[in-house]
């Protein structure tokens, strides 16, 4: 604690720990750091003033880092965070299963086609799946493959067998039953592994979005489904944002997986960024607020993003 006073202003400090109403400045391990220098109601915090990392803790969540970006930066950050885990998991245990949402997420991801990462990657040992999904051909505008695949999948040389899409020839409930179907025999041919803590499928890394409700996946506030705890794959008929319907990872998934991230930019999100992370948190959390996956749990934000912390 001496330390942290030494080397931050005391605004500075109180503008880092009110985001965390249960701080704890011990351990665990979260950290909350800046790439740059940034200015919050009218405060300048300069990530060389941080200690590193600074620690903190949020309930139910033991390891959170968050990190705020100018726009430019994120994506970035984003490719090199994807693509040491990628390079950590693909030299462990010869795949990287990664879960990827719709939104805006995949344009961020472009960075990882350009060098150094397009050629350096070991795209095929990827195995690739959706988080949610929308119930549309493959070749609609709204479908999250086609997003995917127009952004970033075509453009790299991941085997086609390691795209795991669902069949859109199904209904929503077919769907989701068949892509569960086709989790559990990855679980038997050992490219997933199954959590032991929790016996869910884990995955090496999730990749979330974040709407201004505080949904994730297809995991709206308040809908049944954000209780969900014994399937893998549910579907939804009423979702809130079109299509109404969807195919979704439940959060017993999305908890068992090692490492998720975040990315959340925009103004629109501000309020519900502030909900799960700032001061007053929602006594009933935001779904956004329930992520918490077994290794690490990163927030990837824009200064708009954060602009109510
Ligand atoms: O299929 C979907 O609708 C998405 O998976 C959804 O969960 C998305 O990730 C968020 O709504 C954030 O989207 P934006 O980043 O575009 O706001």
């Amino acid at each position: 604690m001496a330390s942290i006073h030494s080397t931050l202003s005391s605004n500075t400090l109180r503008f880092a720990l009110s985001s965390f109403p249960n701080t704890n400045l011990q351990p665990p391990s979260s950290h909350i750091f800046f790439s740059r220098p940034l200015t919050f109601k009218g405060l300048t915090v300069n990530p060389k003033s941080f200690p590193a990392p600074l620690k903190a803790s949020m309930a139910g969540t033991d390891n959170v880092v968050i990190e705020v970006f100018e726009q430019e930066d994120l994506a970035v950050s984003l490719a090199k965070y994807v693509a040491d885990l990628s390079n950590k998991f693909t030299s462990e245990r010869g795949a990287f299963t990664v879960c990827l949402s719709g939104g805006s997420l995949i344009k961020y991801l472009g960075k990882l086609l350009e060098p150094p990462y397009y050629d350096s990657l070991e795209w095929s040992k990827w195995h690739v799946f959706w988080l949610d999904e929308r119930v549309v051909p493959k070749t609609h505008e709204d479908s999250n493959y086609k997003l995917a695949l127009d952004g970033l999948l075509c453009k790299v040389p991941i085997p086609p067998g390691n795209v795991h899409a669902i069949n859109d020839t199904l209904s929503a409930e077919g769907a989701a039953d068949d892509y569960e179907t086709c989790l559990r025999e990855l679980v038997n041919s050992s490219v997933i592994t199954l959590s032991p803590s929790s016996g869910f499928p884990k995955f090496d890394l999730v990749l979330l979005g974040m709407g201004p409700d505080g949904h994730v996946a297809s995991l709206f506030p308040g809908h049944p489904l954000v209780q969900e705890n014994k399937r893998w794959v549910a579907f939804i008929k009423d979702s809130p944002k079109p299509p109404p319907e969807r195919i979704t990872f439940t959060f017993p998934v999305i908890n068992a997986s090692a490492y998720a991230a975040l990315v959340v930019t925009g103004k629109g999100k501000a309020d519900a960024v502030h909900s799960v992370l700032g001061k007053s948190q929602n006594s009933v959390k935001l779904p956004a607020g329930l992520v918490s996956p077994e290794e690490e749990l990163k927030w990837f934000l824009d200064k708009d993003a954060a602009s109510k912390l």
